[in-house]
């Protein structure tokens, strides 16, 4: 099937040409390595050669459960049989999946975890598929979770190179937003790609407003949240009415504990904004009501206040802005954070609340160098306050621009007015005396 074609089921979008490109190189059967940053339609690159097969599977290695369901969810809307094995399927329907693969006629895409393309009834699977060449291509998707110093390490990620080795000729493919060079060369090595073709757009979101403040008392910055979305909420009111569904203003709130993301929801809802905690530890039934209300654009949902439990694989096109009320981990869960806002393309918010306690936590919770290094990246994105901060994130990504006011025309606090920046930062470094 051309990529015209294929690209009809998914209602006449039009490619964006790093897109193109990848999706060439998959149909000419290379290894690809995609580096490209959250929200930029990476997912596309990998569906659509799936859907141009004329037969076989493409199988997907995706390390969340919400993650893969999301995707099936869509692709199924679009008339595309996809599906997955996990431990929640059915006996029946594992095997009524399996039976249909190994005719060819099984899903065009089959979502697995790690942990079972890792387990040796799989492997059997794959041994079959492999020989009858219905296995047209393995994608590892958020392939980060193969690096050993990542937050989100997985250790089955990291003995996917099995596919390789007994097969030199299958075809894989490996996705993630996580972009360093040092990043590049071990995802490829712990894969074993051969000679793949390499992929990697600016990190630069700049539809994203970066916006940092200075404030160590928890209690003021609440305050100076809910001032902002009050504001804020008038100002959407004042333009789209009272009750528009969807809210056309919904957004994320990260805190680092779960207590703080309940105290942080519960002043919000006091102060007459939407707002609910999401976390771990919540019932299943409340996690669901939280995420779909969120996802429908409900008003008394604007607002999730999340820890680190909400974040890859949401994707609800219209998030107008992300609050960090806590410093994250590193700068790279920073920017997988902050780029859940926006990925309609248009202008969002990112607001990260800085503070010299968030700094220490984050030392105490770092746990490798790498970690570290990240860290003091965040960091430097913080505190530099003579620099754009889009250059400054780029700048960890070794990805530095020509023209740099070109990224940024005023979309960041300091290239607003670096002299209010200045001075807040100067009166949050004189408290500490
Ligand atoms: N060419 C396109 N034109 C318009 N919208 C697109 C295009 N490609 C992708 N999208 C949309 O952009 C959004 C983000 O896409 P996708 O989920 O694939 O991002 P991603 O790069 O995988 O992000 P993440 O790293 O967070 O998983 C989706 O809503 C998708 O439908």
């Amino acid at each position: 099937m051309e990529i015209e074609h294929a690209l009809s089921v998914f209602g006449g979008i039009e490619l964006r040409p790093t897109q193109r490109q990848i999706i060439e190189a998959v149909l000419d059967k290379h290894d690809v390595l995609v580096f490209m940053p959250t929200g930029s339609g990476k997912s596309l690159t990998f569906q659509l050669p799936a859907i141009a097969d004329s037969t076989g599977c493409t199988l997907v290695i995706s390390p969340l459960l919400a993650l893969m369901d999301n995707q099936i969810q869509g692709l199924l809307a679009k008339g595309i049989y996809a599906a997955t094995i996990n431990h929640r399927t059915a006996d029946e329907t594992r095997q009524s999946i399996q039976k249909s693969l190994l005719k060819g006629q099984g899903p065009k895409l089959l979502y697995i975890s790690p942990e079972l393309a890792c387990s040796d009834g799989f492997k059997t699977i794959v041994d079959q598929l492999v020989e009858s060449s219905f296995l047209n291509r393995v994608v590892v998707d958020e392939a980060h979770c193969a690096l050993e110093w990542g937050r989100e390490f997985r250790k089955e990620y990291a003995q996917l190179g099995f596919f390789k080795a007994k097969y030199p000729d299958l075809q894989m493919m490996a996705l993630t937003a996580t972009a360093t060079a040092d990043a590049r060369k071990k995802i490829a090595s712990s894969l074993k790609l051969k000679n793949p073709k390499v992929f990697s757009t600016s990190v630069n979101r700049s539809n994203t407003h970066y916006e940092v403040n200075y404030v160590e008392d928890p209690t003021e910055r609440l305050r100076s949240i809910i001032r902002f979305l009050k504001t804020y909420k008038k100002r959407i009111e004042s333009v789209y009415g009272r009750e528009k569904m969807p809210y056309p203003g919904c957004g994320l709130i990260y805190c680092r504990s779960r207590a703080t993301t309940e105290q942080v929801a519960e002043q919000l809802r006091d102060s007459g904004i939407g707002a609910y905690a999401y976390h771990a530890k919540l019932e299943a039934s409340e996690k669901e009501r939280v995420m779909n209300r969120w996802l429908e654009g409900d008003p008394d949902y604007m607002v999730v206040v999340a820890t680190i439990a909400f974040g890859m694989g949401v994707d609800k096109p219209d998030t107008r802005f992300v609050i960090h009320f806590d410093m994250p981990q590193n700068i790279e869960q920073f920017s997988q954070q902050t780029g859940r806002a926006g990925r309609d393309g248009k202008a969002c918010l990112s607001i990260l609340y800085y503070s010299l306690q968030g700094r220490n936590m984050g030392v105490r919770f770092a746990r490798t160098e790498q970690e570290i290094e990240s860290l003091k990246a965040l960091a430097l994105y913080g505190e530099t306050i003579t620099k754009c901060r889009h250059l400054s994130l780029a700048s960890y990504f070794e990805q530095v621009p020509d023209k740099p006011h070109v990224w940024c025309e005023f979309a960041c606090d300091i290239c607003k007015s670096q002299r209010k920046v200045q001075k807040s930062y100067e009166s949050w470094q004189d408290s500490f005396y």
